[in-house]
């Protein structure tokens, strides 16, 4: 037995509805929290076990998804929010009291550009997207876990009907790799 992976998919999964309409998050703080609204579902949602992803407590893996950025908005005590990492791809945007992560924004050209990060266990409504796959996987060495018991955790994803990956799931790793050729001038073989 695992500890806790994360609380949305211990005891397995709940199916998000595709008409989903989105909703509110909220930090932790007990008063003055910060609001964001999303005016959709998420996409791409996903388990990460990287070590920058925002984790609740006791949780080994981040829950986190995508969004078109002009479907998020900070709606209240914005002057909270801190950019953890301003020299990360992704510049994520906690709240400096509580520490929650509310959303993560790329500036620069990039193949997610566009897209913000969100953690919609933020949010108390009902119907987001559930996560689809497991990345980053490995990376939960890096911050302590035992090697020993990495087959205990990818089993786990696995009894929940997700599969693992130690980056991103093919699908995104092609849209990466997508941009990176463009971007170096690559021409595609016609094959
Ligand atoms: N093994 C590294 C992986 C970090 C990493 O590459 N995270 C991915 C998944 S969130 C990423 O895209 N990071 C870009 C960023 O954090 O800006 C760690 O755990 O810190
Ligand atoms: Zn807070
Ligand atoms: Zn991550």
């Amino acid at each position: 037995m695992v500890a806790s992976i994360h609380p949305l998919i211990d005891n397995g999964l709940v199916k998000g509805d595709p008409n989903f309409a989105g909703g509110t998050l909220y930090c932790h703080c007990p008063s003055d929290q910060v609001v964001i609204a999303l005016t959709s579902n998420i996409a791409h949602n996903h388990a990460c076990g990287c070590s920058k992803c925002w984790k609740p407590r006791g949780a080994l893996f981040s829950i986190v998804g995508v969004i078109p950025r002009n479907n998020v908005s900070v709606q209240a005590n914005e002057s909270k929010l801190i950019i953890i990492d301003p020299s990360a791809v992704i510049q994520r945007h906690a709240c400096r009291d509580c520490g929650v992560h509310l959303f993560g924004r790329i500036e620069q050209p990039h193949a997610f550009h566009g897209l913000d990060f969100v953690h919609a266990e933020l949010s108390d409504q009902k119907g987001w997207q559930e996560p689809q796959f497991a990345g980053f996987v490995s990376s939960i060495i890096e911050q302590g876990f035992d090697p020993k018991g990495m087959d205990g955790v990818r089993a786990k994803f696995k009894s929940v009907g997700l599969d693992t990956y130690d980056a991103l799931s093919p699908p995104l790793m092609d849209l990466l790799a997508t941009f990176a050729a463009q971007k170096a001038g690559v021409k595609f073989a016609n094959l």
